[in-house]
């Protein structure tokens, strides 16, 4: 299975060279590198120096229970997402690890997004090293060989929502206060092709259309019925529905459902791949510009005097709001003051 397995990536699928593939059988595991080459690597635990990433490992099943834990909000800053990086190459290589759950170790949020501050205020190096973690995070969790369940236990917006859909498997809490979108037209910036690309090959062309254009942020019932996420449960079962779940994922075997997930995922993911530092280079140019980090800083400034100033719209309020979710956009709540 690992000769297959290789030369898929090396050969049929080239682009995936440094996505990880994983052998059994005693002497470890293999990791393919961008230029095709194996090395071998030692089975490791799964500490994460700050605790920023939580790991809890069932080795009887062989399911990972991975929390975010960056309060308030799991906002994905450059070394929440280096650790994050480390811990997922740590299981990917972890030959008992065959599944992942993905939440939160946050109350009510499962991910704020990319954290606006290092997209603020700062040199073009730090941009770009930015953004090359972010691609990273994708290329990894997209690209992931173990069966991926997200455990949606709070909002979700932007980089957070992508997150979510870069699982196999998406179950959110059935909790009207969350949301879950790629809003980020609503902060005045574009989702990257590739944040496009993940949530078209999950809702189709016309939801992505609406939802990606409008920047909407979702309520869990209105993205179930968009196929946002998978299921609704209510919040006090989210863990034991997605072990169960994942459950039924396992039941597959490994080589068979990776090499399928492999090719369904295989052109989105080259996509990028092909393009890694073109992508980055117009993320630098992109969030440089004046008139974007105005944009942001507004953004950023707004989040902040909503906490100070304003209260939760009342609930008749919402309602006008109505399918297209806004609540908790900022910009909605300065319309709706002036
Ligand atoms: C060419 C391509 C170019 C560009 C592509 C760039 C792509 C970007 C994708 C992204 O992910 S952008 C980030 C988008 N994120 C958001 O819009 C989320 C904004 N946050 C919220 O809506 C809310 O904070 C929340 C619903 C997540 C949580 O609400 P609540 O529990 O009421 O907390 P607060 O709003 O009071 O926030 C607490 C604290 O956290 C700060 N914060 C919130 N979000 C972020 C964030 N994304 N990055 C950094 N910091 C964030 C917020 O300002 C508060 O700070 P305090 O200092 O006031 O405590």
């Amino acid at each position: 299975m690992a000769a297959v397995l290789r030369k898929l990536i090396q050969g049929r699928l080239p682009a995936l060279a440094g996505v990880l593939c994983r052998r059994s059988g005693n002497e470890g595991h293999l990791f393919l590198n961008s230029s095709g080459s194996t090395l071998m690597q030692p089975r490791c635990g799964y500490s994460s120096p700050t605790e920023s990433v939580i790991v809890e490992m069932d080795k009887a099943t062989g399911v990972a229970l991975l929390k975010l834990n960056i309060p308030p909000v799991n906002s994905l800053s450059l070394p929440l997402l280096t650790e994050l990086a480390i811990v997922l190459d740590k299981l990917e290589m972890d030959k008992h690890c065959r599944g992942l759950i993905l939440t939160s170790a946050v109350p009510n949020i499962f991910s704020a997004g990319l954290n606006l501050f290092d997209m603020m205020d700062k040199p073009n190096e730090h941009y770009s090293e930015f953004w090359r973690a972010v691609q990273e995070i994708w290329i990894k969790l997209y690209g992931s060989s173990l069966a991926n369940i997200a455990a949606i236990n709070g909002s979700s917006p932007a980089g957070g929502c992508l997150l979510a859909l870069c699982s196999d498997y998406r179950i959110m809490a059935n909790n009207p206060h969350f949301t879950i979108g790629l809003n980020e037209t609503r902060l005045g910036i574009v989702a990257p092709f590739w944040f496009k690309d993940t949530l078209l090959n999950t809702v189709g062309k016309r939801t992505t259309e609406i939802s990606l254009n409008l920047g909407a942020l979702y309520s869990p019932t209105e993205a179930l019925s968009l196929h946002l996420v998978d299921r609704l449960v209510p919040e006090t079962q989210l863990l034991s529905a997605a072990t169960e779940e994942m459950g039924r994922w396992l039941q597959v075997p490994d080589h068979a459902r990776q090499i399928t997930k492999s090719m369904i995922r295989k052109s989105t993911l080259e996509g990028l791949l092909n393009q890694r530092e073109a992508d980055i280079k117009n993320f630098v140019e992109f969030i440089s510009r004046d008139s974007i980090q105005k944009s942001l800083q507004f953004y950023a400034q707004s989040l902040q005097k909503q906490k100070q100033h304003i209260h939760p719209p009342s609930s008749s309020c919402r309602q006008q709001i109505s399918s297209v979710t806004f609540a908790r956009s900022p910009w909605y709540s300065l319309i709706q003051r002036s």
